[in-house]
C-alpha cells in the first residue's frame, strides 16, 4: 500500500543534510562497558542476556540515524528502551561507548570541553521535563539566563529575552516568578528559555509528560506552530504514540535499547516492520494517519475529469468527508494532473486494516 520505500532500522537521510549523523552508536552502563560492543559475541545478546553474563546494561545498541535539517524527529519508545540515553548522547551529557556522532559534518565524540560547551550552549539547546528554573528569577531573567551565560550583554539580552518570551504566549508574566506560574506557563518558559539562544536544534526530553492533557495539547500545538514558523530542527523523545504521530515528521521506534523501525507516521501505521510495532500501533486511527497518495488506485479516463479534488497529503479521513458528501470518487491531484482517486472501497480498505493485511502477506 505504501509508495514510500521500506525503511530499515538504522537507514539514513538520501536526501537533505543532516544536522545530527550517528552511526553505531553504543552506550553501555555497567563494568567494562568497552567490551561489548567489541565483542560480537556479547553485542549480539539481548538486554536480558547482557545483565545477566557481565552485569552490563545495553542502553543503546548499535542505533543509526539521521536528523535532517528542518525536521521533527521523534525518538520514542516505552520507559526504559534507551530514549533518553540516546538523546544524551548526542551531546555527550551521557558520554557514549562506542559509535560515531557528528554534528554538521563535526566529530561530536572529538571535541574537546570548550567546543562541547559551545556545542551544548549555542548549537543543540535541551528542553527538560522538569523545567529546571531558576526560582528566584523573574520570567524574564530565567529566559535571559542562556544569554547570560553567553555574555551578551544585560540591554540586548532583555529584549531578545522578551521578544522570545511574547512568542511562546507569555506577554504580560515576564515579572512573575516560577512559582507563581502554572505547569503548562514554567513549560513555556522553559521552552523560551532554549529558544532565545537560536540553537540550530532543539532537544526535548519528554517535555511534556508532567503536563495534564488540555495544557499538553496546547504545548504540542505550540511546537507545532514554532515549527512551522521558524522551520527549526527538532529532536523530540516521547513514549507516547499519539504525540509522536502528531509531531514526528519521521519517528524512530525504540525497544531495548534498539531502534526496531524509523520512517514516517505513515510508514509505520501503514507498514509497521515487525510485530513489535503491528502491536504497537494497533488502535491508531489509520483514516487520521495514512494520506490519500498511499490509499489511491489509479483512475479511469472518466475518473479523472471528475469528482471532488484532493491533494496528495490529504489524510483519508478528509478523503472520506469529501466522497460521502459529493458521492463520487475522490480525485488525488497534483497541481493540475491527477494522479489516481480513492473510491468508498479503497477508503473502507484503509479504515479495516485491509489494503495493509494484504500488503504484508
Ligand atoms: N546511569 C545508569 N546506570 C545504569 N543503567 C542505566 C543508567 N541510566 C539508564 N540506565 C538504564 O538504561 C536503560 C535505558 O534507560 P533510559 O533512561 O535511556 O530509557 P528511557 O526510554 O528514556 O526511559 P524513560 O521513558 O523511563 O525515561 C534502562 O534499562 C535504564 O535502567
Amino acid at each position: 500500500m505504501s509508495t514510500a520505500p521500506a525503511t530499515t532500522p538504522g537507514a539514513t537521510s538520501a536526501t537533505g543534510t543532516p544536522v545530527f549523523s550517528v552511526d553505531g552508536l553504543w552506550k553501555v552502563f555497567g563494568p567494562k562497558a568497552h567490551r561489548v560492543p567489541a565483542d560480537p559475541e556479547l553485542a549480539g545478546l539481548t538486554s536480558a542476556e547482557l545483565r545477566a553474563r557481565t552485569g552490563c546494561t545495553a542502553a543503546v545498541q548499535d542505533v543509526s540515524f539521521d536528523v535532517r535539517k528542518g525536521e521533527v524527529f521523534v525518538v520514542m519508545g516505552l520507559s526504559g528502551s534507551g530514549k533518553s540515553t540516546l538523546v544524551r548522547c548526542l551531546t555527550r551529557l551521557i558520554e557514549p561507548t562506542a559509535g560515531t556522532i557528528a554534528i554538521d559534518g563535526e566529530d561530536v565524540r572529538a571535541m574537546d570541553k570548550t567546543r562541547l560547551r559551545e556545542l551544548r550552549r549555542h548549537r543543540a539547546a535541551m528542553v527538560f521535563q522538569h523545567f529546571g528554573l531558576l526560582p528566584h528569577r523573574t520570567v524574564l531573567d530565567n529566559v535571559a539566563y542562556g544569554l547570560e551565560i553567553q555574555g551578551v550583554g544585560r540591554a540586548e539580552r532583555r529584549e531578545r529575552a522578551a521578544a522570545v518570551v511574547a512568542k511562546v504566549g507569555l506577554e504580560g508574566m515576564e515579572h512573575r516568578r516560577p512559582g507563581q506560574l502554572s505547569g503548562g506557563q514554567r513549560q513555556r518558559v522553559g521552552l523560551a528559555r532554549a529558544l532565545a539562544v537560536d540553537p540550530e536544534v532543539l532537544l526535548f526530553d519528554e517535555p511534556f509528560s508532567a503536563l495534564d492533557p488540555l495544557i499538553r495539547r496546547d504545548m504540542q500545538e505550540e511546537v507545532v506552530r514554532l515549527h512551522r514558523e521558524e522551520g527549526r530542527t527538532m529532536v523530540f523523545i516521547t513514549h507516547d504514540l499519539s504525540e509522536a504521530l502528531k509531531l514526528g515528521d519521521r519517528i524512530a521506534l525504540m525497544r531495548d535499547g534498539r531502534v526496531v523501525q524509523l520512517g514516517t507516521p505513515e510508514e509505520i501505521v501503514g507498514s509497521p516492520a515487525d510485530d513489535y510495532v503491528r502491536e504497537f500501533v494497533r488502535d491508531v486511527p489509520r483514516e487520521q494517519v495514512m494520506t490519500v497518495r498511499t490509499a489511491m488506485r489509479a483512475a479511469s479516463a472518466d475518473e479523472a475529469g471528475s469528482g471532488p479534488a484532493l491533494a496528495p497529503d490529504a489524510t483519508v479521513s478528509e478523503a472520506i468527508e469529501a466522497v460521502a458528501r459529493t458521492g463520487a470518487p475522490a480525485r488525488v491531484m497534483e497541481g493540475s494532473r491527477c494522479l489516481g482517486v480513492v473510491d468508498h472501497e479503497r477508503l473502507l480498505g484503509v479504515v479495516a486494516g485491509t489494503n495493509q493485511r494484504k500488503e504484508v502477506a
